[in-house]
């Protein structure tokens, strides 16, 4: 049977481009894209690249009280203008959207500026009318955000809307306690809106270190943020005051926009996919094998669409696997043990790699190695914020199994020691690193004893 395509790829965001860049231009598949939206997806467009300058813009007034600290009187950040900023940002995206486009034509890569769904397992129909065919078909379509189904809903926002925002509200609530919550939490403060963030629960950031979170919502504190802990919105209603939240504990509280940060799950709505045999999972995700092959041998999925762990460089190596697999004769298999992550908070960020402290003792005995101090460059500046550093260490094996860091630039941190705990260094090694000093990060290799040992026979 011949077909259009060697592959299709339903998806221009991170794991899309990188299967189809990989596999027409390295292994020389004959290869179609279609993109209903913005050529870089979420990442791109609505996601990491946005929001971390957005955070940037936002440390003007943090930069400027420090700088009073060190001697420079009367610095000021002067006045944030978010259309400036807003002009400047789109600039960007639109230069990077058409660097992703150039790659992706570069390599070969036919694009369909629409959307596509499937129709069987070969076929796919685009949006413009057209059906083509192809021998493989990659699904990489992401997730979209999750509302919590509560009355006058609409009246919010998500975070696909705060890039294009009209103006600055001055009062915002933020809903949910994950990545999105706390880290616009951190940006909406610092740009100047009276910022409030509500969580059903009572520490941010489920999943990661219980330390770090402890330090991550006294921080949101300290920088201003407004928490309502163990509290929920029960419905919005709008009235001369602005959008009127009213609280599960009957609380009411009024503000200019509301933000729900409650998750994403995966876009499979109108896909088709009740044309083929693909399964979902419980969640909605696309169950796919540690090939990422669906139940359909020709259909494969990528990315937050299979809901494994919903970040760019895992959509990215996915993707790539993906396409050195099939078309390159170079299995690979993507491992999601070991990836690390961070959470763009300012001052200190929350990076983290590997297993957690209560993660690990639940496994057999550990080590807890944990430095918790006022950096020197904060401290002198007149504030009082601890940093962390924390490493998990096996008893038995002496292997470094978790890494968590409380710390300015964190995210930078974690990603180099993520390259030594990837190959399996031991506590012993870390320590025979001399120390670059003075530096924060001296202190993952001057660590001797022990604060605590958990799990296993030791506990
Ligand atoms: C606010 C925010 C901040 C984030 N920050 C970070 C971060 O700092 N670091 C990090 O690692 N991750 C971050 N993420 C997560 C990251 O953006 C995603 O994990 C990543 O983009 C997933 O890539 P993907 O290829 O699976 O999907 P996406 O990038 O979502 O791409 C899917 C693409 O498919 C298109 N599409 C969907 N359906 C169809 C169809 N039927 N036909 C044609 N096209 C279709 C969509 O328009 C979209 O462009 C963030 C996410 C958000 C929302
Ligand atoms: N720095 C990064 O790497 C980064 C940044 C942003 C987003 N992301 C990715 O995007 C995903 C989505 O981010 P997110 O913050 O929306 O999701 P999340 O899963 O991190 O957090 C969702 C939050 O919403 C709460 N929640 C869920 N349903 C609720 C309901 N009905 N009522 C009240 N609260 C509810 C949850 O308890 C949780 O605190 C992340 O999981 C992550 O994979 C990554």
């Amino acid at each position: 049977m011949s077909f259009d395509y060697d592959l299709f790829v339903i998806g221009g965001g991170s794991g899309g481009v990188r299967a189809a860049r990989i596999a027409a231009g390295q292994h020389g598949a004959k290869v179609a894209l279609a993109e209903e939206s913005r050529m870089g997806g979420t990442c791109v467009i609505r996601g990491c690249v946005p929001k971390k300058l957005m955070v940037f813009a936002s440390q003007a007034p943090a930069a400027a009280e420090e700088s009073r600290g060190y001697g420079w009187l009367g610095a000021e950040a002067g006045r944030f203008d978010w259309l400036t900023f807003r002009e400047k940002l789109h600039a960007e995206l639109s230069r990077l959207e058409g660097a992703y486009r150039s790659g992706l034509l570069a390599a070969g890569v036919e694009v369909h500026d629409c959307r596509a769904t499937l129709v069987d397992h070969h076929t796919v129909a685009l949006a413009d009318g057209r059906q083509v065919t192809a021998k493989h078909i990659l699904i990489a379509v992401g997730g979209r955000p999750t509302l919590p189904g509560i009355p006058g809903e609409e009246l919010g926002m998500v975070s696909d809307d705060l890039f294009t925002m009209e103006e600055m509200p001055r009062r915002i609530l933020l809903v949910g306690g994950g990545f999105i919550a706390c880290e616009f939490a951190t940006i909406l403060k610092g740009l100047g809106a009276d910022t409030t963030l509500v969580y059903r629960g009572g520490k941010l950031l489920r999943g990661f270190d219980e330390g770090g979170r402890t330090l991550v919502t006294h921080q949101l504190e300290h920088i201003g943020v407004t928490l309502r802990l163990n509290a929920n919105p029960a419905r919005l209603d709008r009235d001369a005051q602005g959008i009127r939240v009213t609280y599960e504990d009957g609380a009411v509280e009024h503000h200019d926009a509301v933000l729900f940060a409650t998750g994403r799950s995966p876009f499979t709505k109108g896909l088709g996919l009740e044309n083929t045999g693909v399964r979902l999972g419980r969640r909605g995700e696309i169950v796919v094998d540690e090939w990422s092959q669906t139940a359909v041998p020709s259909i494969f999925a990528v990315g937050d669409v299979t809901d494994r762990i919903n970040l760019t460089p895992v959509a990215i190596r996915e993707g790539h696997s993906f396409a050195d697999t099939v078309f390159g004769a170079q299995p690979r298999k993507v491992s999601h043990d070991l990836v690390g992550a961070a959470v763009y908070v300012r001052p200190h960020e929350l990076a983290s790699i590997g297993l957690t402290e209560e993660a690990a003792a639940e496994q057999g005995p550990i080590e807890v190695y944990e430095a918790l101090f006022r950096p020197m460059r904060s401290l002198f500046a007149g504030s009082d914020l601890r940093a962390m550093m924390k490493l998990v260490v096996d008893d038995v094996t002496r292997r470094v199994l978790g890494c968590h860091i409380f710390a300015p630039e964190a995210g930078e941190m974690i990603q180099l020691a993520a390259v030594a705990i990837g190959m399996g260094a031991t506590k012993e090694q870390f320590d025979a690193a001399i120390a670059v000093h003075p530096t924060l990060a001296e202190e993952l290799v001057t660590m001797r004893m022990p604060v605590r040992r958990a799990g296993g026979a030791t506990a």
